[in-house]
């Protein structure tokens, strides 16, 4: 198997021994990293076969834990989730690299059909964070647990509440970057 960066990087954000035994979060993780690979397969029966495999293995994931990362959605590395339980993710968020969600977050359109939100590197979703339509947040941000976020979010600030307002700003300091080989 050819490596995947973006899943060793999430393993990194892991940090710890048999994570597979510890975190049901990673299951979802790594469901989404193999479907992002089968996708980048070359067409043919072996990729059908997969694409059957991967679709029950997203279906299993999504019921047993309740955390949807549709492979049409773009993950940067080093994605880290704590907890489960009703993480959903529209299929086209974009959302950078070192994340970190929580239960309860969903990141989505405001009405069927709408924009999506993009997100940056290095943000952190408290607790049942909600993220809204066409809004983009900042490299270095943070979401407070229970927050309805409708618009952007500078790099670097704190948005709390609902709907959030931004309390603290800061210079965003990335700790790693995935990016880099
Ligand atoms: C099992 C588990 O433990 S799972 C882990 C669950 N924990 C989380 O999800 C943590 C999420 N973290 C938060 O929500 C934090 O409060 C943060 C990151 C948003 C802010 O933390 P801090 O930078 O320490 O901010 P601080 O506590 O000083 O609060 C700043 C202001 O925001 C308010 N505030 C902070 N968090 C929230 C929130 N989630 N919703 C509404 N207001 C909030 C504070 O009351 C304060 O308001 P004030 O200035 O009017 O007094
Ligand atoms: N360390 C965990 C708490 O369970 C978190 O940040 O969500």
């Amino acid at each position: 198997m050819s490596r995947d960066p973006d899943w060793e990087a999430d393993l990194l954000r892991y940090n710890m021994r048999r994570p597979f035994l510890r975190e049901q979060s990673i299951w979802a993780v790594w469901v989404y990293r193999w479907g992002r690979r089968i996708e980048a397969r070359p067409a043919g029966l072996q990729k059908k076969l997969f694409n059957a495999l991967y679709w029950i293995a997203f279906r299993l994931v999504e019921t047993a834990f309740g955390i949807s990362l549709p492979r049409t959605a773009q993950i940067g590395p080093g994605l880290r989730i704590w907890h489960f339980g009703n993480i959903f993710l529209h299929g086209e968020v974009v959302i950078g690299s070192g994340c970190t969600l929580r239960q309860g977050v969903t990141i989505g359109n405001r009405r069927e059909g709408g924009a999506v939100p993009v997100i940056g590197d290095d943000v952190e979703f408290g607790a049942y964070a909600q993220v809204l339509g066409a809004v983009h947040v900042g490299d270095g941000a943070r979401i407070g647990a229970l927050s309805v976020v409708l618009d952007d979010v500078p790099a670097g600030a704190t948005a709390v509440g609902a709907p959030a307002r931004i309390v603290a700003r800061q210079v965003p300091e990335l700790k790693i970057d995935f990016n880099k080989d």
